[in-house]
């Protein structure tokens, strides 16, 4: 192979880690610092780090998601996980939290989703209509909103302008917003799938060059030849994949997603090491938590807190 031929490997850290966005370093209104200094240092971990658990796949994904574990879709059931396995913030709906956050509320911090979606569509032009406000935010107690942006979609024009407007009121409460920043749609297939580095580190991009506080993102698999360049010519390995992500996202804090349920609760805590090591913030993990059995669940709730503590606190 002559030296054009070479495959592109740029550094990525071009030399230098990412350092990890810190609070105090910020540029933040006064509610977003204070909402986000309770989410990072007042629950959860309390170092700075984020142990976040999404409940809003009963939306997205239908009640089949909870059928590995029948008690779970009882929504006491991971709530009290949340509560008593101290995490930093459950992430759910709007119907979700009017008919539960009450019973819970002053235990655990909210992020609210806005927006969502079924999967009974197909993802062709995937949009996630909003069904709540930043008002209802306020009026709920949340410390955060959750916003889902489809990248990619031919409907991203309709995702980006309703985006704005969230930012807009997020701005005018003080309350920070975290964007599930999710590659969709037929352009994205034909170029990787949304699963790709290519795909998840434009995300991270958008995420940061669109004003959120905190992106949730999935970790990278590598690209394939529909990739584009030079995506498709890295030949970058998990950590480095993870790292180029992080770097993307800049100053917006990056939270990693679980996926489907792992049963194997070592692998679980050493990806979580993996994505902290990566400069991550944190981790949303769902389904890898509450779709075990009680005990266990918290039992791997306080395994992946320890780690936190111990080896990646402020
Ligand atoms: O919004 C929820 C996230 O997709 C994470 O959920 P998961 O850990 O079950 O994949």
């Amino acid at each position: 192979m002559n030296r054009q031929e070479q495959p592109v490997r740029p550094n990525p850290d071009h030399g230098v880690r990412t350092p990890r966005p810190r609070l105090e370093n910020l540029s933040l209104s006064l509610g977003k610092r204070v909402r986000l200094h309770r989410l990072l240092y007042a629950s959860g971990p309390k170092n700075g780090n984020l142990l976040v658990l999404p409940l809003d796949q009963g939306l997205e994904h239908g009640p089949a998601d909870f059928f590995p574990n029948p008690a779970a879709l009882n929504t006491d059931y991971p709530f009290r996980l949340a509560v008593e396995g101290n995490y930093s913030a459950i992430a759910l709906g709007i119907g979700l939290a009017e008919k539960y956050m009450e019973q819970y509320a002053g235990t655990i911090p909210l992020i609210l989703k806005l927006n969502g979606k079924t999967n009974i569509a197909d993802d062709a032009e995937a949009v996630s209509p909003m069904f709540a406000n930043v008002e209802d935010a306020v009026r709920l107690g949340a410390d955060a909103v959750g916003y889902t942006l489809y990248i990619g979609s031919p409907r991203q024009d309709h995702e980006i302008l309703q985006f704005q407007r969230v930012r807009q009121d997020c701005a005018r409460f003080g309350m920070p917003i975290v964007m599930w920043a999710y590659p969709r749609g037929r352009a994205i297939d034909a170029k990787g799938g949304k699963g790709t580095l290519y795909a998840q580190d434009y995300a991270a991009r958008v995420a940061e060059e669109l004003g959120a506080d905190i992106v949730k993102l999935h970790e990278p698999e590598a690209d394939n030849e529909r990739s584009p360049e030079p995506y498709r010519s890295l030949r970058e390995d998990t950590a480095e994949r993870l790292r180029r992500v992080v770097r993307s996202a800049g100053k917006t804090m990056v939270l990693f997603s679980g996926g489907e349920k792992n049963d194997d609760d070592d692998a679980v805590v050493n990806k979580v090491k993996l994505y902290m090591e990566s400069g991550a913030t944190g981790v949303m993990f769902g389904r890898n938590m509450w779709l075990r059995p009680y005990d266990r669940a918290l039992g791997l709730t306080q395994r992946v807190q320890t780690m936190m503590k111990s080896r990646f606190g402020e």
